[in-house]
Formats: structure tokens, C-alpha cells, sequence
């Protein structure tokens, strides 16, 4: 049963906890089990993993964005049709993503996020857990029985091993991906494809977004 506005309002116990955002977004998620579905990203701010690759460093200050309420927030994300929310950033872990998720999952949102996995704290309230694990900073291995996907950024050749050792130490339920660093594809996708043409329970997230123009 879906709320309204109004009567999500009276029923959210921390609606005006606030987050550094830095962009928010209805669009179609363009990576990983869920690519091809709608969905409405909030980008929080703030990250210190700093992959050198990475594709949106604006996000890395966690000062120099918007501050927003959980109730602007989920006021916003109800203009859309879609219900389900994808949490990312930055580094979104590194906020207390309770209020956010407590909220969204009232309202009738899926939650979903998008994390590295390098914070101490694992907050919020999860339909679905994307790890994506960095080079650049080691994981909090408190996140590992909980991922329900894994997404390795495949950047260089020996990222492939690095990958199958992260698969190994996850829950064997998790959904195992290889996505090519955007720009190195024209050297990664070829590897990337005959690993998982040999490699089946893997597969290639290859970022849709990107190729259909939209956030
Ligand atoms: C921008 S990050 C934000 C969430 C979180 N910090 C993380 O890394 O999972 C979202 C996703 O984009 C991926 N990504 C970032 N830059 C990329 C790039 N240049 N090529 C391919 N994937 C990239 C990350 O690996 C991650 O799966
Ligand atoms: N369309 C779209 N899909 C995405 N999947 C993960 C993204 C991210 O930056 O977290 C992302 C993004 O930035 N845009
Ligand atoms: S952890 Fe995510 S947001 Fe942070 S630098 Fe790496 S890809 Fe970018
Ligand atoms: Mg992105």
C-alpha cells in the first residue's frame, strides 16, 4: 500500500535528517543486475577512496554540496513514478543512511546502494547491496556476507584474479560482475567477454548510461 505524501510526512520519525547532495536524478540504472530499470539516484557527497579513474570526483568533498533533508529528499523522488532508489555518491556509507532508507522503504521505495564497502559503519536498511571494491583503500570486511552483487571495475589485466579473489571471499548468492573502466574498454571488454564466455557464472556490466546518454 502506497502513502501519500502527507501521510509519509506524519509517520517519518527522522525526516529532517540532512545529507551533503550532490546531485539527484530519475533515470535508468545503467549498471549491474538492475541495469535497465528505472530509478531515481540521489548522489551523496563526500568520498577520500580516491580512484584515480573515477567518474564523478566532483563528488569528493563532502562540503561543497547542497545540504538536503530526508523529507525534501523523498518529497522530490515521489514526483517520479518509479519506487526504487539508488543510493550512491561518493562514498554514501560514509553517512548514517538509517533516516534516508527508514523513509524511503515507508514510502514503498526499493533501497538500493552503490558502496565500496570501505566505511567502519554499515548503516541503512538494504533491498539490494552493490559492492564494488577498490585497489585504492581495503574494504570493511563487515559488508561481506550481506553484498547481493558484486561489481569489480576492470581497469587493468590483473584486476581479472583480483576480481575472482573478492568473489571467493563473498556470500555465494551474490551476483558476480566485470565492468570495464570506461576508458579502457577498447583493451578490457575483449578480456572481460572471453572471461565470461569461459567464466559463465560471471557477467559484463558495461555501464548503458553512458552509450544512451543519460545520467
Ligand atoms: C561513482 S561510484 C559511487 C559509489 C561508490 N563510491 C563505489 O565506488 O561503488 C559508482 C559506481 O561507478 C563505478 N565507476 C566509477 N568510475 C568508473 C569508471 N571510470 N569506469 C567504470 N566504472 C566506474 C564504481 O566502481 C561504482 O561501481
Ligand atoms: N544511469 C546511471 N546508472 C548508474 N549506476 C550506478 C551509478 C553510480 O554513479 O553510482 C550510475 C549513474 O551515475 N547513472
Ligand atoms: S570509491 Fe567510488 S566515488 Fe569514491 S573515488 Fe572510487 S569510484 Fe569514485
Ligand atoms: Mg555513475
Amino acid at each position: 500500500m502506497e502513502l501519500k505524501t502527507k501521510d509519509i510526512k506524519s509517520v517519518l520519525k527522522r525526516g529532517d535528517f540532512e545529507y551533503p547532495v550532490m546531485e539527484s536524478f530519475y533515470t535508468i540504472q545503467g549498471e549491474g543486475k538492475y541495469q535497465g530499470h528505472a530509478a531515481y539516484f540521489i548522489r551523496l557527497g563526500g568520498c577520500d577512496v580516491g580512484c584515480h579513474w573515477c567518474d564523478v570526483k566532483e563528488s569528493w568533498p563532502v562540503d561543497t554540496h547542497p545540504i538536503k533533508s530526508v523529507d525534501t529528499l523523498l518529497s522530490e523522488a515521489l514526483a517520479f513514478p518509479g519506487r526504487l532508489v539508488v543510493i550512491t555518491g561518493g562514498e554514501p556509507l560514509m553517512h548514517d543512511l538509517g533516516p534516508l532508507t527508514e523513509a524511503f522503504q515507508t514510502a514503498g521505495f526499493r533501497t538500493h546502494i552503490e558502496t565500496s564497502g570501505v566505511c567502519e559503519t554499515f548503516t541503512g536498511s538494504w533491498d539490494w547491496i552493490c559492492f564494488s571494491p577498490k585497489k585504492f583503500k581495503e574494504p570493511n570486511p563487515a559488508i561481506l556476507p550481506f553484498v547481493h552483487e558484486l561489481k569489480v571495475v576492470i581497469f587493468h589485466p590483473s584486476d581479472v584474479a583480483w576480481a575472482q579473489d573478492w568473489a571467493s571471499k563473498i556470500n555465494s548468492n551474490a551476483h558476480l560482475y566485470m565492468q570495464p573502466e570506461w576508458s579502457k574498454q577498447a583493451s578490457m571488454n575483449p578480456l572481460i567477454v572471453e572471461f565470461v564466455k569461459t567464466n559463465p557464472i560471471w557477467q559484463i556490466s558495461v555501464q548503458t548510461h553512458k552509450f544512451l546518454q543519460i545520467p
